[in-house]
């Protein structure tokens, strides 16, 4: 069954791949080296297949039985796929990376072969193997490669509705392809993550669950961590200490081989900074250690990061002073939503005496929930490789569409001088949907910004057609004339997002990505149709055509009603209610002009 699974995970991989034409084809995420050449090689029926004796049972060891299911004993064309040492690869031991989770890979006329630093590297080898063999033809090619970034992935540690069952697989499968290392799991909203439950164990449902997903993320070679959330009750004594250690004990029953304890937004007791280090050192020596098999544990203050640090306090004075230095420390950078650079880190690092674990608030929407967060990753320093110990996101609930940010985001911790965020934003974007490309950038890149909020993080937003709109604006609202070049530039985008809405919302391409942002999509048609009429009552204003103007008028103001229903009808949670899309730069310009218009007619 395993097998097949992995057969058939990568036959659906080959198919999204190969839709990339050669001449566009990128790796994914961008490598260290990559030479390749015109010249191709296809692989014979024959070929013979040599798996490193270190890697039985691993994760490459499937992934690659997958990809050469009807290996021959001895075959003219030869695969071999080894870790350093393994006599396999020996003649290419001198070409692996130092670097951890480094990989060696080259495809000539007499075979394959994936050397790794280690076993996750020869892992992420054949991961750049499976995108080559997706593509048209098979490039003769050689690979050096390794990640910049130590720990690159995802923490599930927003408020609101916790990631499904079928979402969370469907991530751990994207960390693995996308060279993502690590996900934690730490949804606010779970109240065994959190209070009042964290002191008990799973229900038996909850807790096959977990088993399924810690064996799925070891065949993603994903770090599966378990974050626990106590802070906002705990009592600083033996019994909530022993029913904490009780709880570790039973998530290790379950498998999970990597902790973390998390105090952020949390007040009273629990913020203590002694009392929450005498308890991390306690489950580092008494737990982690004792274990022996268990991951580095890690720890989120309740300072977490640079605004809310109160250095007169001496809480991360005392954090960075006695947590034992192999506890890593989570920080969100100089404020909670914020993008990290290196004064970013030289702040932070001395005072936590350890390159701090970046938990980076993008791309969560948990405080701006009326709103999807699509646009490109960018704003954090590519100088930063040496500071940090990690780069994970924090994404939205909305986990299909938060594959955007983190398809870049896995981009940019790996190959950091190579990001290129616009070019990643456009793959990421191809990625999700290769047969609707060009219809999902037009919505993506309308459903960016934030909005107003309290963190004051915001986002670029129709970018493309913004100079149009403002050269529409001025042109009508401080001479009333209609300046055609930008009136048909914006009537085109119009068009362009009415068509993209109902191309995606008739889509089956990715069904989970589709129900997730259908209310958006909605909005959007409305949106686009709404400037459309907006437009045509503009030219029937400046060209005196009344009858014309009045229908486009009542069209318009109907279209206003539609859009109000919407947000008052979907997503209608209990912080950020409704549905917003364009909000930040064509939705106020319609209004605007709708506006401008009804003004001149009334004179
Ligand atoms: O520990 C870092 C941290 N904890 C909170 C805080 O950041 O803000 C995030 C965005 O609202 C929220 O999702 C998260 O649960």
């Amino acid at each position: 069954l395993m097998k097949n699974m992995v057969l058939l995970l990568c036959i659906l991989f080959l198919c999204s791949w190969a839709e990339a034409d050669a001449q566009d084809f990128h790796l994914q995420p961008t490598p260290q080296k990559y030479v390749g050449s015109e010249d191709s090689v296809s692989i014979p029926a024959k070929y013979s297949l040599q798996v490193g004796a270190a890697l039985q049972g691993s994760a490459a060891e499937q992934l690659v039985a997958g990809l050469f299911p009807d290996a021959a004993v001895t075959a003219d064309f030869s695969v071999s796929i080894g870790m350093k040492g393994d006599k396999s690869i020996r003649k290419y031991a001198a070409r692996i990376p130092k670097q951890a989770e480094g990989y060696y890979l080259k495809i000539d006329k007499e075979g394959i072969v994936v050397a790794g630093a280690d076993r996750r590297g020869v892992f992420y080898g054949v991961q750049t193997l499976v995108q080559l063999i997706a593509l048209p033809k098979l490039p003769l090619a050689e690979v050096t490669d390794y990640p910049d970034v130590p720990y690159r992935g995802v923490v599930e540690g927003f408020y609101g509705v916790p990631w499904s069952r079928e979402a969370r697989l469907s991530q751990l499968d994207f960390y693995g392809r996308n060279k993502m290392n690590i996900y934690i799991y730490g949804p606010k909203d779970d109240p065994y993550h959190s209070s009042p439950n964290w002191r008990k164990p799973y229900p038996a449902q909850e807790a096959e669950q977990l088993k399924e997903l810690v064996e799925c993320a070891r065949r993603n070679e994903v770090l599966f961590y378990w974050a626990i959330h106590p802070g906002k009750d705990i009592r600083w004594n033996t019994e909530d200490r022993n029913l904490l250690m009780e709880k570790f004990e039973s998530m290790y029953r379950l498998g999970i081989r990597a902790f973390a304890v998390f105090f952020d937004d949390i007040s009273g007791e629990g913020t203590s900074a002694e009392k929450q280090v005498e308890l991390l050192n306690d489950i580092y020596h008494n737990f982690v250690k004792a274990k022996g098999d268990v991951a580095p544990l890690l720890m989120c203050p309740t300072e977490y990061n640079r605004l809310w640090t109160k250095l007169e306090g001496g809480y991360l004075a005392t954090l960075g002073g006695k947590l034992h230095p192999d506890i890593g420390i989570l920080w969100t950078g100089d404020k909670v939503v914020a993008c990290i650079d290196k004064p970013t880190m030289q702040f932070v690092n001395p005072l936590l005496k350890r390159k701090a674990f970046i938990w980076w608030n993008f791309p969560v929407s948990d405080y701006v929930r009326d709103r999807l967060l699509l646009g490109a990753v960018y704003g954090n320093g590519t100088d930063i490789d040496d500071d940090i110990s990690a780069f994970i996101s924090n994404p939205m609930e909305h986990a299909e569409a938060s594959k955007i940010a983190l398809f870049s985001i896995a981009d940019y911790a790996w190959n950091m001088d190579a990001y290129k965020s616009d070019a990643s934003w456009r793959r990421a974007v191809r990625y999700l949907m290769p047969g609707h490309a060009a219809a999902l950038q037009v919505f993506a890149s309308h459903n960016s910004d934030l909005g107003g909020n309290e963190h004051d993080f915001r986002r670029e937003e129709s970018e493309q057609i913004r100079p149009a709109l403002e050269r529409l604006l001025d042109a009508y609202c401080r001479e009333g004339k209609r300046e055609v070049a930008a009136a048909s530039a914006v009537t085109e985008e119009c068009e362009r997002m009415i068509a993209s809405a109902d191309l995606l919302l008739a889509s089956d391409e990715n069904p989970a990505l589709i129900k997730e942002i259908t209310p958006w999509l909605m909005q959007f048609k409305l949106l686009g149709e709404y400037g459309r009429e907006v437009l045509c009552m503009l030219a029937a204003q400046c060209d005196g055509k009344k009858t014309e103007l009045e229908k486009a008028a009542s069209h318009a103001k109907a279209l206003q009603v539609l859009m109000t229903k919407i947000d008052a009808t979907y997503n209608q949670n209990g912080f950020q209610p409704g549905v917003k899309t364009g909000s930040c730069h064509l939705k106020p310009a319609f209004d605007r002009l709708y506006q401008e218009v009804v003004r001149r007619t009334g004179k």
